[in-house]
């Protein structure tokens, strides 16, 4: 829970505020992630709910700890997978599961189950006994959680857990954070730039943007209010221009916008409402030659909040496959 929590921090006399007031509630046993591009606050949100950097104002409660008087215990509630790699390189992976159950405070034989335990759920079977230097990006970043999960906390805070993966990767890793999620109901808050892992794997995805919350819900409720994307395409401007007309006019809840001989509305069952579009300008003499029908995508949703899009920040890397997507050639023509 939080109640105004903000960071600002100095550089070169110049204030910048990294995060601004946020008011969040986050329930136990959430799969939370913070969607967001470059520079947006995530990291430093989640630096100070893991107590690594106060606050400059406002609250914090993690685990029903104060991030600033009960740092300790805060730390003692969560598990933490920063953006750098924490496993040393030389040391095989098990052992270090060891040591960091011993360093808190298990016996021998309980810090063994316990690395034993989470070699097993996180996939590291065939791996555990390797150096870690040999280990790939996503065996890393799997060993990485499993050193999180040592102590079982309650919280396990992920920052950017698969940036840098290659697809597969990342897709092992969400099934692993899914399944650590499922099967032990472990609170998890992520941070991600990536829409399509947001979407995949956060039943509730908070989007922030300079330091500010800008949306909080499920993925699809997000994009289904935003509604579909339907392109419609004609033989002349003027025929565009006059299926806008009576596109507004037949759907007054779509935004209806014209480029040249397109035209594009944004409204809710776009595949139910396109077909009765083209069928009514057909009867009127205006053939439709071309039309798509698109879902859309939490990045839709970024362009609609903030007037930029997800991908021109940084979370670019990533092919999001459209949710929907019907092309018609010579629809109705
Ligand atoms: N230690 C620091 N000193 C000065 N400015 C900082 C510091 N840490 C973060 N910032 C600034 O605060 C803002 C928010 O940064 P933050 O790292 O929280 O963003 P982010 O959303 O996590 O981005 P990324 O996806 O790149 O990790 C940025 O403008 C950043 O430059």
């Amino acid at each position: 829970m939080t109640r105004g929590l903000t960071r600002h921090f100095t550089v070169k006399k110049q204030t910048v505020e990294a995060v601004r007031g946020l008011d969040l509630e986050v329930g136990a046993g959430e799969l939370v992630a913070f969607l967001g591009p470059n520079g947006a606050g995530k990291s430093t949100t989640l630096r100070m709910l893991t107590t690594l950097i106060a606050p400059t104002a406002g609250t914090a409660e993690v685990a029903g700890h104060d991030v600033v008087r009960d740092q300790r215990a805060v730390r003692r509630s969560i598990g933490f997978v920063g953006q750098g790699n924490g496993a040393g390189l030389q040391q095989r992976g098990r052992d270090e599961l060891v040591s960091q159950g011993r360093a808190y405070g298990l016996s021998k034989a309980d810090a063994i189950d316990r690395a034993d335990l989470l070699v097993r759920d996180l996939d590291l079977t065939e791996v555990a006994d390797r150096v870690v230097s040999t280990l790939s990006g996503g065996q890393r970043r799997r060993l990485d959680i499993a050193l999180g999960m040592v102590h079982e906390p309650g919280v396990l805070f992920l920052d950017e857990p698969s940036t840098g993966l290659d697809p597969q990767n990342r897709a092992n890793l969400q099934e692993q954070i899914r399944r650590l999620h499922e099967e032990r109901g472990t609170t998890i808050v992520l941070t991600t730039h990536y829409l399509e892992e947001a979407d995949a794997l956060a039943r509730r995805v908070i989007v922030i943007d300079h330091g500010l919350v800008i949306a909080d819900d499920t993925a699809s409720r997000l994009k289904s209010e935003l509604g579909d994307l339907v392109t419609l395409g004609f033989g002349s401007s003027d025929h565009a221009a006059v299926a806008a007309e009576r596109a507004s006019r037949r759907t007054p809840d779509a935004t209806v916008t014209r480029d040249g001989d397109v035209v594009s509305l944004r409204v809710a069952r776009g595949v139910e409402l396109a077909a009765g579009i083209v069928t009514d300008l057909a009867a009127t003499g205006v053939p439709v030659s071309r039309m798509q029908v698109v879902g859309p995508t939490l990045d839709d949703v970024f362009l609609h909040l903030t007037g930029r899009s997800l991908r021109e920040d940084g979370g670019a890397e990533q092919a999001e496959a459209t949710e929907s997507s019907t092309v018609l050639e010579g629809a109705a023509a």
